[in-house]
């Protein structure tokens, strides 16, 4: 793509991991897959260059375009390249990062100096929940609340631990799997499903993994309502026990489960998940800490 030197710029958002069992609509961290958009010259019209595929569109339709002129309606059409390692619709949070990356552009287009805390607010307003738009801009472990449109999300550190994710080859978009979800919880479910999630939380921050991984895999939110489109997660989360696993969860809406354990087991442990039949890609990650980064690479 021939860019004017003076107006080249990058916008890179990573991958996200929502939920962490218990925390659905809450808990997400940063992981290392990145969503990346190389600005170039001003156009006339909005033209998006990306191999991802003919489903998502060139032009001022494409998610990223949306959010930028929500954000900022009169902000002048580019030229930009979008390159992307995050799986489309495998709960990884791929929807986030087109979101965070939409808005930044306009932040920066736009001069509009947005501080982090108006973008996760703007970004959670159009996703709808915070635990992936959040760790997508700040980085790391980050825990949200959105209660009557108000976002309030806290960083906080994960401890240092490797991450293996089983991403399988089918799409699950996240509103087909917020669909099985049951429209209410009795109070004493309610209590129970937040007081695990609140000692999760606790138990990450101060260093207790081998709890935190017990209570990460004892969700009543929502992975017993979504175990009918993910199968896999069960016959994992048992592989996983035999191979020393801290935890194996849901990520997002799924399809992709994310397990983690020690990496010196992740060979036996990738071998006994074919053995299973799983045929999906096994990718180890870590956790970002830095969240969105723009690089300015000519000023
Ligand atoms: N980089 C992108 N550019 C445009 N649209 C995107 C991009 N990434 C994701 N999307 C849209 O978001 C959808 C997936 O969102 P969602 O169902 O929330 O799954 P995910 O768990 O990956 O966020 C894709 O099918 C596509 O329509
Ligand atoms: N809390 C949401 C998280 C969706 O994450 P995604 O990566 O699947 O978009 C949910 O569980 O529905």
């Amino acid at each position: 793509m021939e860019m004017n030197p003076q107006m080249q710029m990058q916008i890179r958002v990573p991958a996200t991991s929502a939920n962490l069992g218990p925390g659905f609509d809450s808990l997400g961290i940063a992981v290392t897959l990145y969503l990346t958009i190389t600005i170039g010259e001003k156009t006339d019209k909005w033209i998006v260059e990306h191999d991802m595929g003919s489903d998502i569109p060139n032009d001022e339709s494409n998610m990223i375009v949306k959010t930028a002129l929500r954000i900022f309606p009169s902000l002048q059409a580019h030229r930009f390249k979008v390159e992307s390692d995050i799986p489309l619709a495998r709960g990884l949070g791929s929807s986030s990062s087109a979101i965070v990356a939409g808005i930044e552009m306009a932040d920066q287009l736009g001069k509009m100096n947005l501080t982090k805390e108006e973008k996760i607010q703007l970004a959670t307003e159009i996703e709808g929940h915070p635990d992936n738009v959040a760790p997508a801009i700040l980085g790391d472990f980050v825990v949200s609340t959105f209660v009557q449109k108000k976002n309030t999300s806290i960083k906080g550190h994960f401890p240092e631990l490797q991450l293996l994710a089983y991403i399988p080859s089918n799409e699950l978009l996240t509103t087909e799997s917020r669909n099985v979800l049951p429209k209410e919880l009795s109070f004493k479910e309610a209590v129970s499903a937040g007081s695990i999630g609140n000692t999760l939380v606790a138990a990450l921050m101060t260093g207790r993994t081998e709890q935190a991984g017990r209570l990460m895999e004892e969700d009543l939110y929502h992975e017993r309502y979504r175990l009918k489109l993910v199968p896999h997660l069960a016959k994992i989360r048992k592989i996983g026990h035999k191979h020393n696993s801290m935890a194996t969860y849901l990520s997002g809406a799924g399809p992709t489960v994310m397990t983690i354990l020690p990496m010196q087991e992740a060979t036996a442990f990738s071998q006994e998940i074919r053995e299973a039949g799983l045929l999906g890609e096994i990718v180890a990650l870590e956790v970002d800490r830095q969240g969105t980064v723009i690089r300015k690479l000519k000023s």
